[in-house]
């Protein structure tokens, strides 16, 4: 049954939020100060119509958006965006007890996303290709992608929908990761078992009628017509199939500057889930780097970057697993800076090791704001003092926003504190 409704203001989400009777009321797509029309759905709300709009209402530039779950802020302004996402973060570190200013966001959204993940479902008999409608598993057909780099916008649904057609026949739902790299697209299929030899060949002429650069499945690569290379500074790194890489290029140049600028006093830094080098590789310029991650092909990817860079500093690595195996005190010892960028679940481990040791500075990059939280906590108590949070969003029209935290202490005195 329609009803209507007042938004309140906006969760982290960024679903309005109504206050009603039975409790707060999620309305996806509404903004604060707007009377809404609305069909309940439990504690969500599905938007009928805007009956009076917000002022910091915009027109979504993407015909999809409100039924493809990849975005969720179009409908706002830009500067109101900002402000949101700003305010959400800023709140998530004060419940959290981090009451540090945040510096302004850095817009790194830049020439957009470069990797994008299409979805291939045959739910009807017939293919869909396109992104899961929000809270489903729902695929919303989409034959272009706006807020991808314009080689992605309409070629990675292109060549999903061509793969789609070539593996389709057992109707296995298939996902198509295509990154937009220096030499082309580079294109690794998941949820196909091995290929047979004939399929393999089809989809090695696929992978030449599409053009592609690399296509692998599962991260075995079936062609390489030519490297996917990638310029990190003065050096050019062949990406692993299916390894980690920053959304944006912009993104990875915003995180690697404010790296940089924090350390550029550091004499031997070590970068911690490196993946395949773009702190390390930036910072190798004038300071010795000891680059850790968990993925071995990332590793290797990195090492022969650097190999092939004439005149970077000392630059080793090592495969290692920092959740069950973090670097220990002694070995932290020897850096004057650590940075640490880890995955979702964050870097806990790592955290514990670094307080016991003597780094004067470390540098916390994180897509989560929930692990940074408890992660700087960590450090906290072992003296270390957040100085400065830089929020990065790369993941724009998103909620996900990337954070910087820089956290320094006076060793000396907390050593003789200590003693
Ligand atoms: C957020 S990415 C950052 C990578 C890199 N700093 C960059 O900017 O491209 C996190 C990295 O941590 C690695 N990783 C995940 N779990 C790990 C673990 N347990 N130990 C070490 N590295 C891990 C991933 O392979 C990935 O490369």
């Amino acid at each position: 049954m329609a009803e209507q409704v007042t938004i309140t203001r906006l969760g982290a989400k960024a679903d309005g939020i109504a206050e009603t009777a039975s409790g707060p009321l999620f309305v996806p797509f509404a903004l604060p100060g707007e009377t809404v029309t609305i069909e309940r759905e439990g504690a969500r709300a599905h938007l009928v119509s805007v009956d009076v709009p917000s002022p910091e209402r915009a027109v979504p530039f993407c015909p999809y958006f409100g039924e493809c779950g990849g975005c969720a802020t179009q409908h706002m302004r830009h500067d109101f965006y900002r402000a949101w996402k700003q305010g959400t973060l800023a709140h998530t570190l004060h419940q959290a007890r981090l009451d540090v200013p945040l510096e302004p966001m850095i817009d790194a959204h830049g020439e957009g996303r470069r990797r994008l993940t299409l979805h291939v479902r045959f739910p009807d008999r017939e293919m869909h290709v396109g992104y899961m409608a929000a809270r489903s598993h729902h695929v919303v057909d989409i034959d272009h992608c706006p807020i991808a780099v314009p080689a992605l916008q309409r070629q990675a649904p292109l060549v999903a929908r061509a793969i789609g057609r070539q593996l389709g026949a057992g109707r296995k739902p298939l996902d198509v990761q295509v990154t937009a790299v220096e030499t082309g697209l580079d294109v690794d299929v998941r949820g196909h078992g091995p290929l047979n030899a004939k399929d393999r060949q089809r989809m090695i002429a696929l992978a030449a009628d599409l053009d592609l650069a690399r296509l692998s499945i599962h991260g075995e690569v079936l062609v390489e017509r030519r490297p996917p290379a990638l310029t990190i500074a003065r050096s050019s790194v062949v990406l692993p199939a299916g390894s980690f890489l920053q959304a944006t290029r912009l993104g990875e140049e915003s995180l690697a500057s404010i790296v940089l600028d924090a350390c550029k006093s550091g004499k031997r830094v070590a970068d911690l889930f490196s993946g395949c080098g773009p702190f390390a590789l930036r910072l190798a310029e004038r300071i010795a780097v000891h680059a850790v991650e968990t993925d071995k092909a990332a590793v290797a990817a990195l090492e022969r970057a650097a190999r092939a860079t004439p005149n970077l500093r000392a630059v080793t690595t090592e495969v290692r697993d920092l959740f069950r195996r973090p670097l220990l005190t002694p070995e932290l010892n020897t850096f004057d800076a650590v940075v640490m960028d880890p995955p979702r679940a964050g870097a806990e481990a790592q955290a514990q090791q670094l307080v016991a040791s003597k780094v004067p500075l470390v540098v916390s990059v994180s897509c989560d704001a929930g692990t940074f939280a408890r992660d700087t906590a960590i450090l906290q108590s072992g003296g270390f003092k957040l100085e400065r949070v830089y929020p990065v969003d790369q993941f724009s029209f998103s909620p996900h926003v990337e954070i910087v935290g820089i956290l320094r202490r006076d060793v000396v005195k907390k050593l003789s504190r200590n003693t």
